[in-house]
């Protein structure tokens, strides 16, 4: 079994092409297939070397290694031998309208109510015309011709799919300077590296109707890949993601500080019958099917992503997190704060609470109060039980109870309502900070 990915470098990753990776990676790792990562830069007005080399990062950020690594504009000559291949056959055919030609036909037929789709009018050319076309400076671009007929196959998530291919227009599959186009350059390499299962997204179904056409015109069985669509990922108002934005880049969750286990666990899941539910790449694996997967177009949500990166970083120990947290930040703030947080890019302002500066709010009315929590504050050395003792002997010289004793201390020290446990970031702040702040919000 093999399957690929294979991205066209013309941005940076979103979460949609994502989620066709992690599909990839997964199925294969499920069945001891290998993963195959193809970089599909056939078009070079749009493909750029840094996004190649920003979605070989991208991924492997994500932890999804792949086996082999092919790219489209090495195998250029492989493609020049299925064009002469199709050519011999006559199943790819010269053309020499004009895109303002092509477009008035269309009008045309949809006048007379037919399908705008291409007439096939250079089929009929006679090799007088097609030399007199030559001659006035024409140059040819190539169609392939379609067969008559009812392409299907049993889709791995959508079912029983077929498209009629009677219904689509000719593609043209090399352009007038000689190029190939990425839909017959896509079947050669299918065949050649091998691939037995294309997984991608629901975008390429008439694609797929059409280079199952393409493999067999090149001599492949029609049974000769198994075929899964997955829907396509919408953004949280239920519009399309793009290359071109990249608010939901794989780039800028990670500069966000999302761990990349939580988009690999969330991503793998959603929009199918499992729940997404914080798993290493073997675990996520080991359940993968693709008869889970939910036919119906999936929504991206950033609280659900959030939600499952606060139980991952809750799960995650000092040792995987300590390069990336703030200088000097040590295992016990590690402890103190990893359940109070979305995101690791988060941990800096409890960094500050603990170690650094923050401007407390001065409590008005309160002042009283944090003077005579001041007056109590116990001596070093500080540990777990200093804040109990101390808001224990707060609470009996002042009377009060419950909220009203830690609720001021709180917001004076740290300069939040909520937060991690007073307990334990009391010893990490140190008697010479509190007593700063405890002074400042008296004011
Ligand atoms: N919104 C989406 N949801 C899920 N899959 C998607 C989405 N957009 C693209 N894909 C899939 O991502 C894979 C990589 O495709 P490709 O690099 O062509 O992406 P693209 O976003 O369509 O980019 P381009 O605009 O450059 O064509 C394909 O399997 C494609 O079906």
């Amino acid at each position: 079994m093999k399957l690929r990915f294979a991205p066209s470098p013309t941005g940076l990753i979103h979460v949609g092409n994502a989620r066709q990776a992690i599909a990839n990676a997964l199925f294969a790792r499920r069945h001891g297939g290998t993963f195959l990562l193809r970089i599909d830069d056939t078009d070079r007005d749009r493909s750029r070397e840094e996004y190649v080399e920003a979605l070989r990062t991208d991924l492997a950020w994500l932890g999804l290694d792949w086996d082999e690594y092919v790219r489209q504009s090495d195998r250029l000559d492989r493609y020049a031998l299925a064009i002469e291949r199709l050519k011999a056959s006559g199943r790819l055919y010269p053309c020499f309208e004009s895109e303002q030609e092509l477009a008035a036909k269309r009008e045309a037929r949809i006048r007379m109510r037919k399908p705008p789709i291409y007439d096939r009018a250079m089929l009929r050319m006679t090799p007088e015309q097609r030399a007199q076309a030559e001659a006035n400076g024409k140059v040819p671009y190539w169609r392939f011709r379609l067969s008559d007929s009812i392409v299907a196959w049993n889709d791995l998530v959508m079912g029983r799919s077929q498209v009629k291919l009677t219904a689509i227009s000719d593609p043209v599959l090399v352009r007038a300077d000689g190029t190939v186009l990425y839909t017959l350059a896509s079947v050669v390499d299918d065949i050649e590296t091998g691939i037995t299962h294309v997984v991608r997204g629901e975008d390429h179904v008439t694609n797929t109707g059409v280079q199952i056409d393409i493999a067999q015109a090149l001599g492949a069985r029609p049974d000769r890949f198994a075929f899964a669509h997955l829907p396509l990922l919408l953004d949280e108002g239920g519009g399309k993601l793009s290359k071109r934005f990249d608010g939901l880049s794989i780039r800028a969750l990670r500069q966000d500080g999302i761990e990349p286990e939580a988009v690999v666990s969330y991503l793998a899941r959603l929009g199918s019958a499992d729940d997404p539910a914080p798993l290493s790449m073997d675990e996520l694996a080991a359940g993968y099917d693709l008869g889970r997967v939910s036919r119906s177009a999936a929504r991206f949500d950033m609280r659900q992503l959030l939600a499952l990166n606060r139980r991952i970083m809750h799960q995650t120990p000092f040792e995987a997190v300590r390069a990336r947290l703030p200088e000097g930040a040590t295992e016990a703030f590690w402890l103190a704060v990893r359940g109070n947080v979305d995101m690791v890019s988060e941990l800096r302002h409890w960094w500050d609470v603990v170690a650094g500066t923050i401007v407390p709010p001065v409590l008005d009315d309160e002042g009283e109060y944090l003077l005579r929590a001041l007056a109590l504050l116990p001596d070093e050395p500080w540990d777990a039980q200093t804040w109990k003792g101390w808001t224990t002997a707060l609470r009996e010289a002042t009377g009060r109870t419950g909220k009203a004793v830690f609720h001021p201390l709180r917001v004076a020290l740290t300069g939040e309502e909520k937060g991690p446990e007073m307990r334990d970031l009391l010893p990490l702040m140190g008697r010479a900070r509190v007593a700063a702040r405890l002074r400042i919000a008296a004011r």
